[in-house]
């Protein structure tokens, strides 16, 4: 695949920035009248983009509350229904899924324009972390990895990998998706206000020079009246590291036009994806 295949025409993508509270019927409604509201000023996007956990707080004592089965709970039947009512595809955010095993996980659905699902992520890196003095968080208390990558094809664009939050510290992820020749990473996710300003940009623009790919992180907004406080500044990254479009803290709808000859270009003049050296690093997926 050349790289003028990898992303076929400009893909115009809206981010929705919102937050999430305790009521999870007004948070779907919530998500509902977001998409609503970014469909009317960008009538032409193709893709839309929600955060991690929209459906319920984020927080390891309310997983388990919030949990569904992936298709046939309320939340995923519901994202079917707007992404069909509005045509457009959708990232779906993440939200808590009750798999068959009867383990929780935190799980990404995508659709396409007609309200099927295209995709279905579980979040692999568990955020478990300890910064003395600043944020203590284990998902693994009540949360289980996925084990599985994946591509999302959409369908008149071309394929994107996906990862959720934490998954974007490892680069492998979106390195595999490169190779497999996806244009860019999506990443619903939830920094806080901790981590955020330590490493959000730094991660998003790493991945995206890296792989010399787009990069979309999707984040709720800051709500300081839940104890998670998440970081917000949703944003869309170019091949080149360039920010397209950020949110601040707030409710907001971020949109960004993903250009296929920026790509091209970017590729063209610092070649780094035909010049690496698989036989000097053998030892590694390729
Ligand atoms: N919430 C996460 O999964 C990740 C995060 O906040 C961080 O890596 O920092």
């Amino acid at each position: 695949m050349t790289d003028s295949e990898l992303l076929k025409k400009p893909l115009k993508v809206v981010l929705l920035q919102i937050k999430a509270g305790f009521d999870k019927t007004k948070n779907l409604q919530n998500a509902a009248s977001f998409l609503e509201k970014a469909m009317n000023q960008y009538p032409d996007a193709d893709l839309a983009v929600l955060p991690e956990c929209f459906n319920s707080p984020y927080s390891v004592s309310e997983f388990a509350n919030y949990a569904e089965n992936i298709p046939n709970g309320e939340s995923t039947q519901f994202l079917s229904s707007l992404a069909k009512k509005h045509e457009v595809m959708l990232v779906g955010g993440t939200i808590p899924e009750l798999g068959d095993d009867s383990k929780i996980y935190n799980t990404s659905v995508t659709f396409n324009r007609e309200g099927e699902i295209i995709g279905k992520f579980r979040k692999i890196h568990l955020f478990d972390i300890d910064i003395p003095g600043g944020i203590t968080f284990k998902e693994s208390i009540t949360l289980t990895g996925g084990d599985e990558l994946i591509t999302l094809n959409l369908p008149g664009f071309g394929s994107m990998g996906e990862g959720i939050c934490y998954d974007a510290r490892f680069p492998e992820l979106a390195a595999i998706s490169a190779r497999k020749g996806c244009f860019g990473m999506v990443y619903p996710g939830a920094f806080n206000t901790v981590t955020g300003p330590l490493h959000w940009h730094l991660l998003a623009k790493a991945r995206a020079v890296d792989n010399q790919m787009f990069v979309i992180f999707c984040s709720p907004s800051r709500d300081t009246d839940f104890s998670y406080h998440a970081y917000g500044h949703s944003l869309v990254v170019d091949p080149n590291g360039k920010i397209l479009a950020e949110a601040q803290e707030g409710d907001e709808i971020v949109y960004a036009e993903l250009d296929p000859e920026v790509l091209v270009r970017t590729r063209a003049s610092i070649p780094v994806t035909t010049q690496r050296r698989f036989d000097v690093y053998t030892d590694v997926a390729k």
